[in-house]
This record gives structure tokens, sequence and C-alpha cells, in this order.
């Protein structure tokens, strides 16, 4: 995979614009936002200060951070009608769909007028996801409204005390802060350069996130962490682990979480979810999923060359938490939000409809039949 060349197919290696955002795979490896290192920001920053030098471009300092919280933790409600659209939306629908249709409802309620108003519309998206996709949660499967304004101070551990209605755990919390770093921000991936796209015609912010979400959604992006845990959660053992992965192999299935479209050797998020992952696996005294994912990924190293990307052990991580798999791509988007909003504002800044070329590959010329005398 190392060698594998740039080709044209799906863009690959060409420039589509520019970013001050993010670079990826830039020394082979590395990932950066605003040129501080990842691994620098998932052990030493929070989230929301992760977001906040996204969005408003530096980090802020001390005040300017409880003023962000603050202003964060006041715009988690939801409005009445998109609490009653959310309650229509049936128990088995899939919860980015219900994502999808939140913020598209929200942008019919608080639709942004112009573009003064861009840094606010994303605040309240960045607080209010996570309400939306825990509300549903909680009234179609259990039955109950639940009240989204904790007084948690972030957006992990609110996110976990809605879930579960008790505050979260220090550890769980810490895991949450990390996972929603590693996801803020990846350059022009699938669902951001969807939201430039939108943004390059000038709409609205709803529509540049709706359309993004309905990007990540997808298992080749977003949707991979599910499809892992899908895939290795009913495995017992290493061993069986590794004949299915082999057979999966020889059918030439794709292996989700594995693989990359810029990384070459490995995403450097990968470590890091890791080192989480192993530490909830010993909190709750698992003896198979981890050693179940880490032979996973000795057996594709080895057949393969290739390497976990940020989803794999994401998937065990979040099962340590007993987040459930179809909850796991809409904390992505909660986390995704900052990264697709910061590149909205920039393709705003500096903005030409993006509008590429195609080869043509259809017939010359069409001969018109009238309709009768059609086969
Ligand atoms: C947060 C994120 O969105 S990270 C990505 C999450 N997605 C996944 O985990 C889905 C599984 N992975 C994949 O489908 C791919 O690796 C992608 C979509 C991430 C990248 O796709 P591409 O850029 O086309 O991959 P790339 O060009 O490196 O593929 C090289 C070869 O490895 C194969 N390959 C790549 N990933 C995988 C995989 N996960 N399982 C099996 N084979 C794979 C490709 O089929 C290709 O084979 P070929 O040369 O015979 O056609
Ligand atoms: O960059 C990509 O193509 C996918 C990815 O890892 C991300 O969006 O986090």
């Amino acid at each position: 995979m190392a060698d594998k060349p740039a080709t044209g197919a799906g863009l690959r290696g060409q420039s589509a614009g520019s970013t001050a955002l993010c670079t990826v795979g830039k020394t082979g490896s590395g990932l950066t936002y605003r040129g501080f290192d990842i691994k620098e920001l998932a052990e030493k920053a929070k989230f929301e200060e992760v977001a906040y030098l996204l969005l408003k471009g530096k980090l802020p300092n001390q005040g300017e951070l409880d003023h962000y919280i603050s202003k964060l933790k006041s715009l988690r409600g939801l409005p009445d009608a998109l609490k009653t659209v959310l309650e229509q939306i049936p128990k088995d629908a899939h919860p980015m769909d219900v994502m999808r249709t939140g913020t598209s409802m929200l942008g019919n309620l608080e639709t942004e007028e112009n573009f003064d108003q861009q840094q606010d519309v994303a605040d309240r998206l960045l607080a209010v996801l996570p309400s939306i996709i825990c509300y549903w949660y909680r009234f179609s499967h259990d039955g109950v409204r639940i009240d989204t304004e904790t007084d948690d101070d972030s957006v992990g551990g609110h996110f976990l005390n809605m879930l579960r209605g008790e505050p979260a755990s220090e550890l769980h919390a810490r895991v949450m802060n990390v996972s929603l770093i590693l996801y803020a921000e990846h350059e022009f991936n699938a669902s951001t350069f969807t939201a430039r796209v939108c943004a390059s015609t000038l709409s609205d912010m709803h529509s540049c996130v709706t359309g993004a979400i309905g990007s990540l959604r997808g298992p080749l992006h977003g949707g991979a962490n599910e499809a892992a845990m899908a895939m290795i959660e009913d495995w017992q053992s290493p061993e069986e682990a590794e004949s299915k992965i082999m057979g999966m192999l020889e059918r030439k299935d794709k292996i989700m979480g594995f693989g990359h479209a810029i990384y070459r050797e490995s995403d450097p998020r990968n470590a890091i979810i890791k080192h989480w992952s192993k530490k909830l696996s010993d909190d709750v005294g698992d003896k198979v999923l981890y050693p179940v994912s880490e032979r996973v990924e000795e057996v594709m190293w080895r057949e393969k060359k290739l390497f976990c990307n940020a989803d794999f052990f994401h998937a065990s991580a979040y099962h340590f938490m007993d987040i459930p798999t179809k909850l796991f791509t809409p904390i992505f988007v909660c986390s995704r939000l900052t990264g697709w909003a910061a590149h909205v504002f920039e393709q705003r800044a500096n903005n030409r409809i993006i509008r590429p070329s195609a080869d043509y590959t259809g017939p010359e010329k069409s001969e018109w039949v009238p309709i009768e005398a059609r086969d």
C-alpha cells in the first residue's frame, strides 16, 4: 500500500483548494490542526479548546475558554418544534438520518440570514447536535423526554449524561474528550468537501452541514466505526478473528476501519485511540474484544500492509463505554461539526463556486426517435 501511486480517480492526489486549518500526512503520517500536532492536542487540550481553535483561529486564554464553555452550555436546549419532529422519527431509523433531519429542521427554525451570523450558528450547532441525537434516542428507545440542558462543562460528558441519565466517570469523560479531538478535523475529506462545495454556492450553514452528514454516513467514511464494530462483535477469540479476516481477504471484502485515502503507513489517530481502548478494556475486565481487535490489526498489516484508520479502535473504545453501536457515527458528527463549519468560513472568505469538469464518455451524437417508434 505504501507504494501505491496516486491516480486521478476519486480526485486522488489533486489539490482542490487551499486551507489553513489542517495538514494530513504531510510528513508521511502526521496530522496537525492549525499547526498543532494531534498528539499534543489529544494529550493536553479540552475538545472545547480545539473547537475554539478551529472556529475562531487561535487557542483561547482561560477567560475566553470559560466564556466559550458557558456559551455552549447555554445553547443546548431544543426548540419545541424540533422536539416534535424528533418524536415522529421511528426507533429503527438510522441515527445519522436523525442527525440530518434534525439539522435540516433547525435550519427552518433558526435560519442563517446572513454570513455575519456564521460563528453563532456554528456554536449553536456544536452545542445542540448532541441534544438532537440523545433526545431522539431516549424518546424512541426508552419513552422518556430528557432535559438536554445538563450542567456538564464538556461536550463529551454532556453526551454521556444525556444518554445514560447520570454523569460520566472521569475515565469515560476523558476518552470522549480525546475522541472528539481526534475526529474534529481532517482537511478535504469527503464530508468536509461536501460542505465546502455547498458553501461555494453561497448557501447557508445548515445546508452545508446537512449535506456533510449525508457524506459522513457512508461506510467508506464515518460509517466505518459502526461497520467495524458489526464485524468484530461476534468473534470470540483472536484465532476466530484471524480465520474470519483471512476468509474476507480471500473473498476480496473491504475490511472496515482499515486503509486511508491519504495516509500511506499509519493514521496517527489510531495509536491514540488504541491506547484509550486498552485502558477501557482493562477497566471493564474485557478478555475478548481488545485481543480480537489487536489480532485483526496484526493480520491486516501482515497480509496487506493495511493499517487501522481512526475508526477501528474507536469501535471497541465506544463499545467498552456501553455506547450503542448505532450512535458511533453521530458522535463523529458532534465533533466534525467544528471542522465542517471552519471550512465553510474559509470557503466563504475566499470563494469561487466549485465546479470541476468531467471527461465525457457518452455517445457522440444521438438520433431522436419519436416515442411511438422506440423499442
Ligand atoms: C474517518 C474516516 O473516514 S477513515 C476511512 C474509513 N473507511 C474505512 O475504514 C472503509 C475501509 N477502507 C476503504 O474502503 C479504503 O481504504 C478508503 C475508502 C478509506 C480509501 O480508499 P482508496 O484511497 O481508494 O484506497 P487505496 O487506493 O489506498 O487502496 C489500495 C488498495 O488497497 C485496497 N484496500 C484499501 N482499503 C482496504 C480495506 N479496508 N480492506 C481491503 N482492501 C482495502 C483497495 O481495494 C486497493 O486495492 P486495489 O489496488 O486492488 O484496487
Ligand atoms: O480524510 C479522509 O479521507 C477521511 C478521514 O480520515 C477523516 O475524515 O477523518
